[in-house]
């Protein structure tokens, strides 16, 4: 089902100065394929992250986003690709329905385009009442949904998600993650970062990044096998108790 690369690694790696961040990863994730990208904190995802966005160049190695080279194409990297994080949310002090024509007017999506798809986004949100009420006004919970639905408005190839349900609770956490398969099902790729290991269950595969270097990388399923445990927890514990890098 998944054959189509999408993004694809070869030694990727980012130094600041002596320090090596993000050590000579190589990867692939397909088409459609819901990615999760885990590690302890400080162990190179962002910086990693902000590599395949196009944001940050790397020190060496190879990476293609989209069909996209992330040394000479990172506008067209941009282009293609959604991003939501848990920092960056959308404009509290603009109401929903200008924080969604805001971001599909930054990707250049005709009044057309953005009208019918924002009546449609409303009602699959059930934010029709919401729509000239400020961002500030709704509840944690809706501002993710509508964050993550901005990010996937312009219908990118992929979704790169940081840490996108930190602190909210596990009921909207899984009402997130439904969004997140229906965008996948539409042929979306999601790349994501979580600290939950519930959710790293939800992913079809999942790397583990432990001192800047990819030290598994394997479905659920298949990684709970290798490491003979119960969890996905338990795999996380049993690689994170190796790092010698803690954050800051
Ligand atoms: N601009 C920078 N200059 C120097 N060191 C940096 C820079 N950015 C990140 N680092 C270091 O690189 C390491 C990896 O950081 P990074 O933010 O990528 O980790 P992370 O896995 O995303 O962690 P977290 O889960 O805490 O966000 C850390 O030790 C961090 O201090």
């Amino acid at each position: 089902m998944l054959t189509e690369k999408i993004i694809s690694t070869a030694s990727l790696t980012k130094r600041f100065g002596d320090f090596t961040a993000v050590d000579n990863i190589s990867f692939d994730v397909y088409k459609g394929e819901i990615f999760g990208f885990l590690g302890a904190n400080g162990a190179g995802k962002t910086t990693a992250m902000r590599m395949l966005c196009g944001l940050s160049l790397p020190t060496s190695g190879k990476a293609i986003i989209a069909g996209f080279d992330v040394y000479k194409q990172t506008e067209k990297i941009k282009r293609s690709i959604g991003y939501m994080s848990q920092k960056f949310s959308l404009y509290e002090d603009l109401t929903v329905r200008e924080n969604i024509r805001l971001y599909a007017g930054i990707y250049g999506k005709s009044n057309r385009f953005i009208k019918d798809k924002t009546a449609i986004l409303l009602q699959q949100l059930h934010l029709e009442a919401e729509a000239d009420k400020l961002v500030r006004s709704l509840p944690p919970g809706w501002k993710q949904k509508l964050a993550f639905s901005v990010a996937v408005f312009h219908e990118p190839q992929i979704v790169f998600l940081d840490e996108p349900t930190g602190g909210v609770d596990p009921v909207t956490r899984r009402e997130f993650w439904n969004l997140i398969y229906a965008a996948a099902a539409t042929g979306i790729t999601i790349f994501v970062t979580t600290h939950y290991m519930d959710e790293a269950e939800y992913c079809n595969r999942v790397s583990i990044m432990v001192d800047g270097r990819i030290d598994a990388l394997d479905s659920p399923s298949k990684l709970k096998e290798q490491f003979n445990a119960a969890s996905m927890d338990e795999v996380f514990v049993q690689l994170a108790r190796k790092a010698s890098r803690s954050a800051d």
